[in-house]
């Protein structure tokens, strides 16, 4: 992998959304398109505030959670939500949001075909950027999550429902070839327990540190 550490999480979050802008720009002037995926959590908030207001024809560019929690877009876990608060905004605003949940199905699994259906015509993902827990999981490839090995697969389908006992409620994600697939891969974390993590995921089996999936060819951005 490449480890990319930054004096500080300001310095940081500039520059990673500085790199997005000119890759989704790079693809814009290439392919006409643009496909963003970005990850939910606690973590990417201020790179997405500072993409929100950067120039770019967003008009053209579609974005797409890595994964999603089953809940509804007003509950305060909602993904979606917080790309709503925080991304598709300002500039961002006029960007086609593609949905990983569909209010009115109690689980994942009757709005899959759906949502799969929807996602497809976007792909390959031209952006990737992931992040990641302390556990290693990234997207909602968890360890121990019930289809882990089936997201991992080389013919895994575009994306999955996922259930783990630290995901809390059911989920749905993109798979690994999906992710792979992506044009550019980034992960950030932050802190030093995650840093730690991503070490040691390094000398791990993917089902055990299932980031491992893309860190051949991620960069992953760190700082304290
Ligand atoms: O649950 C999730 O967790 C990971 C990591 O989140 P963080 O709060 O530790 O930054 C995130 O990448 C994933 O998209 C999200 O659904």
């Amino acid at each position: 992998m490449t480890f990319i550490e930054y004096p500080d999480r300001d310095f940081l979050h500039l520059r990673l959304a500085d790199a997005i802008a000119g890759q989704l720009a790079e693809s814009l002037r290439r392919d006409g398109r643009a496909t963003l995926s970005v990850p939910g959590g606690t973590t990417p908030a201020p790179v997405f505030e500072i993409l929100s207001g950067v120039d770019l024809d967003w008009g053209l560019i579609s974005v797409v959670l890595n994964d999603e929690r089953w809940v509804p877009e007003h509950s305060d876990r909602s993904n979606t939500r917080l790309l709503r608060q925080h991304l598709l905004k300002g500039k961002a605003a006029k960007a086609r949001l593609i949905p990983l949940y569909e209010a009115g199905h109690d689980q994942p699994e009757t709005a899959l075909p759906g949502l799969a259906a929807g996602l497809e015509p976007h792909l390959p993902v031209s952006v990737l950027l992931l992040g990641m827990g302390t556990d290693m999981h990234t997207a909602s490839l968890f360890p121990g999550a019930d289809r882990l090995e089936e997201a991992l697969a080389a013919d895994a389908p575009l994306l999955l429902p996922m259930r783990a006992e630290a995901a809390v409620e059911p989920r749905i994600t993109l798979t690994a070839p999906v992710l792979r697939a992506a044009i550019r891969i980034h992960v950030l974390i932050t802190g030093a327990a995650k840093r730690e993590a991503i070490e040691r995921a390094a000398s791990l089996p993917v089902e055990q540190a299932p980031i491992r999936t893309v860190l051949d060819q991620a960069e992953v951005h760190w700082a304290e």
